[in-house]
């Protein structure tokens, strides 16, 4: 393998250079990251043991590389894009490292391409990119359950936490949107960056969304990682939005769920980092649809694990999966009727340092692999003793409201 990184002037918005085919794939917030389209490689995997695999695959790819890389930052040089199944079976997982990827950082741009065939390759010029079609016509059903049949679930869930067999359990839900055409993955994309500015949007293999949380970012001995639980709904009113803000800060609901979900982010991360700093008090993240208790965790590492090997470590997370781990995935697996395939599970990118960011596949949908004008949409809530199925319903509702939104308007 051949890869060649080469520093390049403002090519534009990352998400305008993306060709309609050719699989794009993006990982972007604010105008900055990485996009990338063709496949150079890739490595398909299934079951437990998916995460070691694909990341011995790729220390085994950039052992052997031959990189000239002349700008040297984290997401530059050979990148590979993944996203992994959230159990182990069903679902497939996969790495794949594009033929060419354009990144912005800290106000520089560089495209870096990919040869599997032993030369080096000419530096390719960008290709000429058509306007992204609007999805028309798209009409959206029940996906494995109806509302209704959901809210006995999560009923179900609190009766369960109610008789003290578990703290928490997340339960999630999908919706099916299908149109007369395939979907042109650039429209939505384009739309959940604009809107969503706060998130990181990704598409990988089929896979699209703009998720709020980040699993973990490993750059250069630095790790972080954005805990995400406790949620409302906004409602469009400015004022009101604030006066709820200040409620979920007080809410001991929100903040009990909230604490699940950084110990056992802190825990899993603990064994990497050498030094560590877990904020005592989450914030409130604002986004268009819904608002969040969020807390930044960040740590020191001088341990060789890869980004995607801490994404490993820390999946599923109390965010997605529930508290104790083992109860609320056993549970998940009896109870929720749903095949999540990479909703909830890992997304993200990784470089030949292992230097990476991965974030939880939320509020995202899933290309059909047999019909391309048809996806499915994903949205889960963690439930707690006092979780109401009613609200939970609506919360769920305003989660799918970002990707519903970037399918239709
Ligand atoms: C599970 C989802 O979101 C997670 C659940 C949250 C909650 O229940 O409060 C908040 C953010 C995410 O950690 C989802 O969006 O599907």
């Amino acid at each position: 393998m051949v890869v060649r990184t080469t520093e390049v002037a403002d090519p534009g918005p990352l998400l305008e250079l993306l060709p309609e085919d050719g699989a794009p794939m993006t990982w972007v917030r604010r105008g900055e990251g990485v996009v990338g389209w063709g496949e150079a490689a890739r490595f398909d995997t299934v079951g437990a043991n998916r995460f070691v695999a694909a990341d011995r695959w790729w220390r085994r790819m950039v052992a052997t590389a031959v990189v000239r890389d002349e700008v040297r930052l984290p997401g530059t040089g050979p990148v590979a894009f993944g996203s992994f199944a959230f159990d182990d079976v069903p679902g497939a997982s996969s790495l794949v490292l594009p033929e060419m990827v354009v990144g912005h950082r800290a106000g520089r741009w560089w495209v870096t391409t990919v040869s599997v065939s032993g030369n080096l390759p000419g530096l390719a010029d960008l290709p000429a990119v058509s306007q992204a079609r609007r999805p028309r016509d798209i009409t959206f059903s029940d996906g494995s359950r109806t509302g209704t049949e959901w809210e006995s679930i999560v009923a179900e869930g609190v009766r369960r936490i109610n008789a003290g067999e578990l703290e928490k359990v997340v339960l999630a839900r999908d919706l099916v949107a299908e149109g007369t055409e395939p979907i042109d993955r650039r429209w939505p994309i384009q739309r959940l960056a604009e809107r969503y500015p706060r998130c990181w949007t990704f598409s990988v293999d089929g896979l699209i969304g703009a998720t709020p949380e980040l699993l973990v970012r490993r750059e250069r001995g630095l790790i972080t990682s954005r805990v995400l639980a406790g949620t409302i709904r906004r409602t469009g009113d400015d004022a009101r939005d604030l006066a709820l803000a200040a409620s979920l800060a007080r809410s001991s609901k929100d903040l009990e769920e909230h604490e699940y979900a950084v110990r056992s982010v802190a825990d899993a991360l603990a064994p990497f980092c050498s030094s560590m700093n877990v904020p005592e008090t989450p914030f409130v993240l604002h986004l268009p649809n819904v608002m969040h208790l969020a807390t930044d965790l960040a740590g020191v590492t001088d341990d060789d694990a890869s980004s995607l090997a801490l994404a490993a470590a820390l999946h599923p997370s109390a965010a997605v999966g529930g508290t104790p781990t083992k109860d609320a995935g056993e549970l998940i697996r009896e109870i929720e009727g749903l095949d999540r395939a990479r909703y909830a599970g890992p997304v993200g990118w990784l470089d030949a340092d292992g230097d990476g960011e991965w974030g939880i596949a939320l509020r995202c949908a899933e290309i059909d692999p047999d019909n391309a004008a048809r996806m499915r949409l994903f949205a889960g809530c963690g439930i707690v003793a006092g979780s109401d199925p009613e609200a939970e319903l609506a919360e769920s509702a305003a989660k799918l409201v970002p990707m519903r939104d970037a399918l239709s308007v």
